[in-house]
């Protein structure tokens, strides 16, 4: 996609009889990625996620340079520490500014307490980072703080089986965003690996990964904007392909989030269909385990009049953008507010002006979920997304399926 100034998306508040393909999951993609590099000989990946984020794992996973840039992709960044600081490569890995202000500090800890020898090349605790050969594994057991980013875990997880002597890694503080420890495991676990996880702790011994091929399921954060869109839009009834009943992502629980919003979905085979139903007027919602829903809840909630105590949302100002930041400038353009009465508890005030808009434009921070979420707008009014290229992070393909849905879109320069 060429980069576009803005994209307008007519208003349109019906939609009907159709089948969205999605993007697949760059979660999963990006672990089979790491796991297929551990395997000898690798397994073949069904459905790999064409999101820019996948293609650059993908792409630095088989480069020879010294200087990988993984531009704005946290997991890639942070599997590749990983990976990179137990191999015998010197690697410097380094990202977008944005990228170069989310801390790796814990994990780059945790690496060294193993062995690993890491400098910081400008800000202390942040990329750029230079990763030398791994001299050897000091130590089988460490500490690490669950409450921050999962993708810590998930990294030191991944390179575990392939250490010399395994790991031990006890988790501290509150885990938050487990079900992608969760994926992990389980992808690892279709790899051939055993893990043992007791209360806090997680015990891998050293063993081999055993490619076995992989078909990745669609993407379950790709398909909330669709919930979102279903649940403003006045008549709809959509099939979203390839998601499943029993997923490891643990964004599914989108389904229930929108269950209280207005959505029903209903299983078939290939994929959920999507129609309307009563919604509550109240809702109270923890995103300490998916947190990637927030803003398209938080922004439906606020165009359908709901209010919403929610909780969990600590993560978000170290994501893509400072999302709360984000979120309370956007949602204030539909008279809606986002207050933290007590620390840690949010309030989602809709306001006065849900219901229809007129030509509203709204900024996206260089967040792919900013535009996603505000998206589904259109089914109130006219809406102007500003740098809609971000959507190439995780769903490239968001635009031409809102275009299939019958949304104008128009590219502006
Ligand atoms: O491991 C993963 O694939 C991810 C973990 C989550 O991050 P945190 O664990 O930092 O919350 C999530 O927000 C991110 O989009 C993807
Ligand atoms: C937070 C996200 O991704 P990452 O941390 O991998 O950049 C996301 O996709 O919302």
């Amino acid at each position: 996609m060429k980069t576009h100034k803005s994209c307008k998306i007519s208003h349109t508040n019906h939609l009907n009889n159709l089948d969205v393909p999605l993007s697949s999951s760059k979660s999963e993609s990006n672990r089979v990625l790491i796991l297929n590099a551990f395997s000898k000989p690798q397994a073949t990946i069904g459905n790999l996620s064409d999101a820019r984020d996948t293609r650059t794992m993908q792409r630095l996973l088989s480069s020879q340079e010294e200087i990988l840039d993984v531009l704005d992709a946290g997991t890639t960044m942070r599997f590749l520490i990983a990976y990179h600081a137990i191999s015998q490569s010197k690697v410097t890995l380094t990202g977008t500014e944005r990228m170069q202000q989310r801390p790796v500090k814990i994990l780059a800890d945790a690496l060294k307490v193993l062995g690993a020898e890491i400098e910081y090349l400008r800000e202390p605790g942040y990329p750029p980072i230079l990763l030398k050969p791994f001299p050897g594994q000091k130590s089988t057991e460490l500490e690490i703080r669950g409450d921050v980013s999962s993708q810590y875990i998930s990294a030191l997880l991944m390179i575990s089986p392939v250490l010399p002597s395994g790991l031990t890694i006890h988790l501290t503080g509150k885990i938050m965003s487990r079900p992608y420890i969760e994926m992990t495991l389980s992808l690892m676990a279709h790899y051939g690996i055993k893990y043992d996880w007791q209360g806090n702790t997680i015990r891998i011994e050293p063993q081999a990964y055993k490619a076995l091929d992989y078909t990745i399921e669609s993407d379950w954060s790709g398909a909330s904007y669709w919930f979102a869109m279903v649940a403003l839009a006045e008549k709809a009834e959509i099939k979203l392909l390839n998601l499943r009943e029993k997923s490891l992502q643990g964004d599914k629980a989108i389904v229930e989030v929108m269950d209280q919003l207005g959505v029903s979905g209903q299983f078939e085979e290939d994929g959920i269909v999507l129609s309307k139903k009563e919604h509550k007027n109240n809702v109270d919602i923890d995103f300490s385990h998916c947190p990637d829903l927030a803003q398209t809840v938080a922004v439906t909630c606020a165009a359908k009049g709901i209010g919403g105590t929610f909780s969990g949302l600590e993560s978000l100002r170290i994501k893509e953008t400072d999302r709360i930041a984000a979120l309370q400038n956007e949602l204030a353009k539909i008279g809606a507010q986002l207050t933290e009465p007590a620390p840690g508890e949010w309030q989602l005030i809709p306001g006065t002006r849900s219901g229809k808009y007129e030509n509203l434009t709204f900024e996206t921070y260089e967040d792919h979920r900013m535009a996603m979420a505000l998206a589904p707008l259109a089914t109130l009014g006219n809406v102007t997304i500003e740098d809609p290229i971000v959507v190439e992070k995780s769903y490239p393909g968001f635009w031409s399926h809102m275009a299939m849905a019958g949304f104008k879109i128009e590219m502006q320069d």
